[in-house]
């Protein structure tokens, strides 16, 4: 029998959800952004959003609950915000608070000015985006007024004594960027300084502890790392009078930093055990944890949706010190708000789900039974749920998935081979002019899929209505000059959730909405079961498409690995084999797109990279090695004259070219104009095969690209990659953007490629 404690706070989370369960931030924020409503009215719907999320933590009996963790955008921006670290380009729009955030956001082009966004990159290893903060010869870090001081207060006014939290400053400079040579050493005294303000300042309104961020530390550790961590955290620590303070870590463990986190007067520990639990138990067991510190142990996993095995969570417990505070792996940022708005789960099946507002309840219930043991009766209920099968398997499938060979993951010829091939059949012009895939998602759109849904048309008119959009836009395409055309994919809700929806072994959700970034939200399926085709899925689409124009039309399918990340995935069998399960799927619709006159198809991986391991030895053993292969599968039988093309958002994969150039695509396109095509050194270094296509403008944002832009940026591109190497599209699909301005951009792009050909071909073909 575990002893009682005489501790007060026993349970915790490290974020809750901001988006609203029913997107109200979403639909506030974008009002804003159209003039549709004030700054004050904006605010208002946040201040509300926060006292409900604070109101349901607290009702759960989660003692000790977090602020800070709202935003209207992201977190690292708010601090950076607070921190000032806003390059001047942004202050000189001269703009109030919340606006010049936006800027920092989304871009500017208005009155005051026209910048781009800072870049948006891929929070660790999760569909979340953080902005990169830029640190510059014109920094000046300082303690401002943004979210957090007024967070607190405003939680402390509902009767809450909260715990701020922030990103620390170790992460900050790990994740920014720094420009005009400037080095980490030359702004950690500034961030010293400052983060001792933001503690005394938070002491003095009444805060008892405050949470620091620090997921960099899951990263592997260098010496210097731990050194720069060690300097810009003794002097904070030794400032903080009685303010405790919490060091957080999540998406994996600390193996390299615990001694030094030890060392160091933090007062408390947040550690993963979901991802980081072999490694943070094992420094446990060798080290021991210190009488005087608090663990926060994330013992319930904050970014899957499955409920709790409490045998399993009681094992955990049972290796961690009995005076542990109970928490989650991670933010619940990640998760959707509950299950109980979802009415098209069976009940029966929905039981085996936990969504944010659930895994509040499991940690009471978790805390309950380290009292009571396992009479408890949480735990009994629990258990008799987990004696049941939650799905039957697919006996036959996975036999055949036993059984592939080499030559099931080869496609033939090699690739400088079949480039020629269908150089000859698609007799496409020099730098050929694409997009990525997918057209604006209008309000007459989403309307179009909401009544079909809601029964108010019929399937025929739902679908003569995407029709109607498909010719439309194959029409601006023709018009612009483009040469490989899409359909636009107006029958997706997203690219990942409709392919769930049209697979077996898939359960979806109404209301499951995860932020992706900023305004924009996911609802990812739910891998159930084993996943396999019923019935062809795009090929109506794609082929009506290819009727209605002389041009060759792109084939559009999500891949296997970016299916699997981009849902949430089984946590009763490994990646590889749901990821097998879905390659061998879309391999039979790419078959069936061949055989009914597609020409070229691409096969989208945007999240091949975020799923990499943090830790550098596992890149391949524990990933790349099985994830590349899936992906190889998905085309290895398609005939060479057929093109394959893929997708990646994300250009930061300098250090796994080796394993894109080993997809063996044909074509790839890849975002790069937020990171200034920093990709193309390596790309010319490697000797990259795969023809590519570096996006010439960032789509993340509404501003239009000028045309001198992008012939500066098709010249950057042509510096290092042979140009018959080289296509011309935007950094990724359209669905975000207004129409207008997609016309605007794409005209440009379009305008651009064709000054560089002539640039470069005139002279050829007045000879000739
Ligand atoms: N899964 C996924 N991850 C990704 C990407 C992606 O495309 N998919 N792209 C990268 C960037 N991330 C993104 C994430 C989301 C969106 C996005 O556009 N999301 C849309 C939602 C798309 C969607 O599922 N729409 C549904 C539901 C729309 C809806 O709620 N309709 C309302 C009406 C309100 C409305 O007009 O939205 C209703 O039916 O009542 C549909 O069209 O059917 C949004 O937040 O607005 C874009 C990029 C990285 N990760
Ligand atoms: C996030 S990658 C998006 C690829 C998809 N084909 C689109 O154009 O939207
Ligand atoms: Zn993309």
């Amino acid at each position: 029998m575990i002893m009682r404690r005489s501790f007060n706070m026993t349970k915790t989370i490290i974020g809750y959800p901001r988006i609203g369960e029913h997107r109200e931030l979403k639909f506030a924020t974008q009002k804003y952004f159209k003039h549709q409503i004030t700054q004050a009215e904006l605010q208002t719907t946040a201040q509300q959003l926060r006292a409900k999320n604070w109101n349901t933590i607290q009702q759960a009996g989660i003692d000790q609950i977090p602020t800070g963790d709202f935003s209207f955008f992201d977190t690292t921006l708010d601090t950076a915000k607070l921190l000032n670290i806003v390059p001047k380009r942004y202050q000189d729009l001269g703009l109030n608070d919340l606006d010049e955030y936006f800027a920092l956001a989304r871009g500017y082009q208005g009155e005051t000015g026209d910048v781009k966004a800072l870049p948006m990159k891929k929070w660790f290893n999760t569909n979340y985006h953080y902005l990169t903060p830029e640190f510059d010869a014109d920094t000046q870090i300082k303690v401002g007024d943004w979210q957090l001081f007024d967070q607190f207060k405003e939680a402390k006014a509902q009767g809450i004594n909260a715990r701020p939290t922030l990103v620390g400053p170790y992460t900050l400079l790990r994740l920014s960027r720094l420009l005009d040579g400037k080095k980490t050493s030359d702004f950690v005294d500034d961030l010293i300084k400052a983060y001792t303000e933001i503690l005394n300042q938070l002491a003095d309104l009444g805060a008892e502890w405050i949470q620091i961020d620090e997921p960099a530390l899951v990263y592997d550790q260098s010496a210097e790392d731990l050194a720069l961590f060690k300097q810009l955290y003794q002097p904070i620590l030794a400032a903080k009078g009685d303010l405790k303070v919490l060091a957080q870590t999540y998406f994996g463990d600390v193996r390299d930093s615990y001694t030094t986190l030890l060392a160091l007067d933090f007062d408390g520990l947040g550690l993963d055990f979901n991802e980081g639990r072999d490694a943070n138990l094992q420094s446990l067991s060798e080290y021991g944890f210190p009488a005087d510190k608090t663990l926060f142990a994330g013992v319930i996993n904050g970014k899957n949706i499955w409920r709790t095995n409490y045998k399993q969570a009681l094992a955990l417990l049972q290796q961690l010190p009995k005076e542990a505070v109970l928490s989650t792996s991670t933010s619940l940022l990640h998760v959707p708000y509950t299950t109980q708005n979802e009415t098209k789960i069976a009940p029966k099946e929905l039981q085996y789900l936990a969504f944010a507002q659930e895994k509040l309840q499991e940690l009471a219930d978790l805390d309950a039974i380290r009292e009571a043991g396992v009479d408890a009766p949480a735990y009994q209920k629990n258990q008799a749920l987990f004696a049941t099968p939650r799905y039957e398997e697919n006996a036959a499938l996975n036999a055949k998935i036993a059984a592939l060979k080499p030559e099931d993951y080869t496609r033939l010829p090699k690739r400088a081979e079949r480039l020629a091939q269908q150089a000859k059949v698609l007799n496409l012009p020099p730098l050929p002019l694409t997009t990525i895939g997918s057209f604006p998602q209008t309000a007459a759109v989403r309307k179009n899929r909401a009544q079909l849904r809601k029964g108010e048309i019929t399937e025929q008119q739902y679908t003569e209505f995407n029709h109607a959009e498909v010719r439309r836009w194959l029409k601006i395409q023709e018009d612009l000059g483009l040469d490989v055309l899409v359909h636009g994919e107006f029958e997706r809700n997203d690219m990942v959730e409709y392919f769930g929806e049209n697979f077996a072994g898939f359960r979806f959700t109404e209301n499951g909405w995860v932020q992706s970034y900023g305004t924009r939200g996911v609802k990812p399926p739910i891998i159930w079961g084993d996943v396999s085709r019923t019935h062809p899925i795009t090929v109506a689409e794609t082929v009506y498409a290819q009727s209605q124009t002389d041009h060759v039309v792109k084939g559009m399918l999500t891949g296997p690995v970016t299916i699997l990340n981009w849902s949430f995935p089984r946590a009763d069998v490994p990646a590889k084999l749901s990821t097998e399960q879905i390659a061998l799927a879309l391999a039979d619709e790419v078959l069936d797109l061949e055989k009914h006159g597609i020409k070229v198809i691409q096969i989208d991986e945007p999240a091949l990279r975020e799923n990499l391991p943090l830790r550098k030895k596992d890149w391949y053993s524990k990933y790349l090695d099985w994830a590349v292969p899936a992906f190889r599968l998905t085309a290895a039988k398609v005939q060479p004259t057929t093109q394959i093309h893929t997708h990646m958002c994300y250009s930061e994969f300098q250090d796994i070219i080796g394993a894109i150039d080993a997809l063996d695509a044909d074509v790839i396109s890849f975002e790069a104009s937020r990171a200034d095509l920093t990709l193309l050194d390596v790309l010319h270094d490697t000797h990259f095969e795969t023809h590519v296509g570096p996006g010439v403008y960032d789509i993340h944002s509404p501003r239009v690209p000028s045309v001198d832009e992008i012939v500066s940026t098709i010249h950057k591109i042509l510096a290092r990659i042979p140009e018959d190497h080289v296509w011309i599209n935007p950094d990724c699909g359209l669905k975000t953007r207004e129409e207008p301005e997609t016309i605007a951009s794409l005209k440009n792009m379009a305008e651009a490629t064709r000054l560089v050909r002539k640039e470069r071909h005139e002279s050829q073909s007045t000879i000739q």
